[in-house]
């Protein structure tokens, strides 16, 4: 018989990752039992830590704080927050977060020690970027490894761990960092209406003060043919990562394992040529249609699809790429680049 051991704080553990995730519930959902509780935990820690992040009511010295020691508070039964600002969406799994705890510490202590390690690493981050700004395109790159390459790199050591990847996977972490690349930095770019109405930008100044004197110009209606210029750019920049990932996702065999990486990847890729040349990203929250989703999710069972589905979104980024765009070359050379290893 299958002893179908879910204690209750692991089923409450479920419900959180529904309520907080819309696209990476599901692929969590379907792994591999060796895999699917750590990485489930590892979702909500990590979770938890960017609830903290992005509050923008919480005074910087207090945030600091916060997230430096988000590496110890897993470790605490009963550790709860109470005091997160009311707009934040996720703010009951801070209250609600000795479940979190009281499920983590049941991990193999291996799983623990990774999730640990990648969680300090990614508060710390996250507190120098509380106060530093993000400008250079080093400092984009920084930014992004510490919210989302990191990721990268404990997924692959846990993949590892579990004995359901080689060896391999958890020490290639310049691949898997830029798994996480690829992914932030479409969001990052998708994002930019949102999180400049916040009061936020992580598009470094590097790039978007070549097309605007400031983040309000940007996304101006007056400044629109140049604003677009510095989204392309900002695609371009994305871009970059494709040949890793399609290295990367050709280094996972487990079909499960495959699929938790592929899926998100496709999105990304969809998501980026989607935005590409397209005024709408800087006036509303753009996404991909429901449909396309779905196509998309069904799709990605392979490397041979997946690499399929990016060679089919990198000929419309090229459809869309014009001679009058400063990035028209910079478009051709990486889009060829991209499909060459396809
Ligand atoms: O607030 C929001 O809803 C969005 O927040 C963004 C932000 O604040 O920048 C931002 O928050 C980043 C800090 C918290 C990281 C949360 C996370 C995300 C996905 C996971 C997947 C599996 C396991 C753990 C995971 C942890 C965010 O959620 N960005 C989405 C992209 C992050 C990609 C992470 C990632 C990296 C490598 C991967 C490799 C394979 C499969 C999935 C991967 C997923
Ligand atoms: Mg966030
Ligand atoms: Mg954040």
């Amino acid at each position: 018989t299958v002893k179908l051991q879910v204690s209750g704080d692991m089923k409450r553990c479920y419900d959180f990752l529904e309520m907080t995730s819309r696209s990476f519930a599901a692929v969590i959902q379907e792994l591999n039992p060796k895999l699917r509780d750590a990485i489930c935990l590892f979702y909500l820690i990590l979770r938890g830590l960017d609830t903290i992040e992005d509050d923008m009511t919480i005074p910087g010295a207090k945030k600091r704080d916060l997230l430096e020691k988000f590496h110890t508070v897993i470790y605490e039964d009963g550790w709860s927050f109470k005091e997160s600002g009311p707009d934040e969406k996720d703010a009951l799994l801070l209250v609600e977060f000795s479940v979190v705890v009281s499920e983590f510490k049941r991990l193999p202590v291996e799983f623990q020690d990774i999730i640990a390690d990648i969680t300090r690493r990614m508060g710390s981050g996250m507190a120098k970027y509380t106060r530093a700004r993000v400008e250079t395109l080093d400092d984009y790159n920084e930014y992004c490894h510490y919210v989302a390459g990191l990721v990268g790199h404990g997924l692959s050591r846990l993949f590892s761990e579990s004995g359901l990847e080689d060896k391999s996977v958890g020490e290639n972490l310049d691949l898997a960092n830029s798994m996480g690349l690829f992914l932030q930095k479409t969001n990052i770019t998708r994002d930019i209406n949102e999180d400049v109405l916040d009061g936020r930008c992580f598009w470094p100044s590097a790039i978007w003060s070549k097309y605007a004197d400031s983040e309000d110009t940007l996304i101006a209606k007056s400044n629109r043919e140049r604003g677009i210029e510095g989204l392309n750019e900002m695609c371009t920049n994305a871009l970059s990562h494709i040949p890793d990932v399609m290295e990367y996702l050709s280094s996972i065999h487990e079909p499960t394992v495959f699929k938790f990486c592929a899926i998100p990847q496709s999105m990304a890729i969809a998501t980026i040529a989607l935005c590409y040349n397209n005024g709408r990203v800087l006036d509303d929250n753009v996404k991909i249609r429901k449909g396309e989703a779905l196509k998309l999710i069904a799709a990605s069972t392979s490397l041979d699809s997946v690499k399929c589905i990016f060679y089919r979104y990198l000929e419309e980024i090229e459809r869309k790429n014009e001679p009058s765009n400063p990035m028209y070359e910079q478009v051709r050379k990486i889009v060829d680049k991209a499909k060459k290893d396809i």
